[in-house]
């Protein structure tokens, strides 16, 4: 049966209303200050461009630190990991979620290192897996009243080589799932946000949804996930290569895309990235998982990249076509391919830089520094 909060999400839907694009005006006062700012023009680089971008999306200038970053985890299970297309078993999904909830995972300890906040929302874990530690559970006393099941959708999303991922029903659910969660942290005063992914075999429905977006051929799109071997690598090509057979129709159509070959964590993550650009609050993607969800978030609601900084490039193949439809340079090349937020965290100091120099320092005018010869 439906929770109430799942009938709200459901209730929010798939139809967004227009996004607007961060302001022009601050953007303007920014590069103007730039200019003036001690240093020769365009001496800081990228961070320069980085530092425009926050003011504009918070319409002003000098632009404000940013106070309260927020990282969601999306947790989901995905059939297609009982096809042999990773490295580790399904159950390490569920056994992550008990690891973030007690601040063990990659994603707390840079979270805690660049002073963000983690939260975890359960939208798909598969909690009864053959041979799945049914210890991992047992945190949660009341399963009912926990907070990180509350947008629960269902357990796994279906096998996307064979089945679709979610009902139309599901996938609604799953998108106003978070599009709520977007508002509730954007309510609670976050003026950064990143999606993070946990799911053992996420990044195939991730390929297979940016292969189909931006028309890559599957041998050259398929990664290495979590370290598969070559046997492994092949089974995930042949897998993808079904999904975007099945998928081949929806390219126009978002939701129909996260049905067939998505999943209720891609879903999810697509409506919270829409949403924090429509209550116009800046996002910092992460890897694969993340930019799938982005580029049909892109389509759900046009104007969204607009708000969103690309924070890393991972080394998964898929991830670079993505970041390319979606014009975004990342701002770390650093190897990472892990998910959970972690690239976009670890590319948070870099914006606190960007921010800082534009607010903090004097101009040629306030320092008494001569400026350039004529
Ligand atoms: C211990 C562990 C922690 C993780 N944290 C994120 N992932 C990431 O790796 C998985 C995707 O790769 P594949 O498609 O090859 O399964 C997802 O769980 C993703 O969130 C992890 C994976 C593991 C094993
Ligand atoms: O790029 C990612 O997000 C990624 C890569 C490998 C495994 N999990 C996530």
């Amino acid at each position: 049966m439906r929770s109430d909060v799942t009938a709200a999400a459901a209730a929010l839907g798939a139809t967004f209303p227009g996004v607007t694009p961060p302001d022009a005006q601050a953007l303007r006062d920014a590069q103007a200050r730039q200019r003036d700012l001690t240093k020769p023009p365009g001496s800081l680089g990228r961070l320069e461009d980085v530092g425009c971008w926050v003011a504009s999306c918070q319409g002003q200038c000098p632009p404000r630190e940013l106070a309260r970053v927020r990282v969601v985890v999306f947790a989901g299970d995905h059939g297609i990991a009982r096809a042999g297309v990773s490295a580790f078993p399904p159950d390490v999904t569920a056994q992550m979620v008990r690891n973030f909830r007690r601040g063990g995972a990659a994603v707390n300890a840079i979270a805690d290192s660049v002073g963000a906040g983690v939260r975890v929302v359960d939208v798909a874990v598969d909690g009864h897996l053959p041979g799945a530690d049914r210890s991992v559970d047992d945190d949660a006393a009341d399963h009912d009243a926990d907070p990180v099941r509350a947008y629960k959708v269902r357990a796994a999303s279906g096998r996307i080589d064979r089945e679709d991922a979610l009902s139309a029903e599901e996938t609604i659910t799953a998108i106003g799932a978070g599009r709520a969660i977007a508002d509730e942290e954007v309510d609670a005063g976050a003026d950064l946000l990143i999606a993070g992914d946990m799911g053992i075999g996420n990044t195939t429905p991730a390929t297979a949804i940016v292969a189909t977006l931006t028309g890559l051929e599957p041998v050259v799109a398929v990664g290495r996930g979590t370290g598969i071997d070559d046997a492994a690598w092949m089974r995930k090509t042949a897998a993808i290569r079904d999904a975007m057979f099945r998928a081949r129709h929806f390219v126009g159509d978002p939701v129909a895309l996260l049905r067939t070959i998505g999943g209720a964590d891609l879903a999810a993550m697509a409506g919270f990235l829409a949403q924090a650009s429509v209550r116009r609050t800046p996002v910092v993607l992460d890897g694969l998982i993340a930019t799938a969800a982005a580029l049909v978030a892109a389509q759900l609601a046009p104007g969204c990249p607009d708000w969103w900084l690309a924070g890393h490039r991972s080394a998964e193949p898929a991830h670079d076509a993505a970041l390319e439809r979606l014009h975004k340079q990342p701002l770390l090349d650093f190897g990472m391919r892990l998910g959970e937020g972690t690239g976009a965290l670890t590319a948070v100091p870099v914006v606190r830089a960007a921010v800082a120099t534009l607010s903090n320092m004097s101009t040629f005018a306030d320092a008494g520094v001569s400026g350039a010869a004529d």
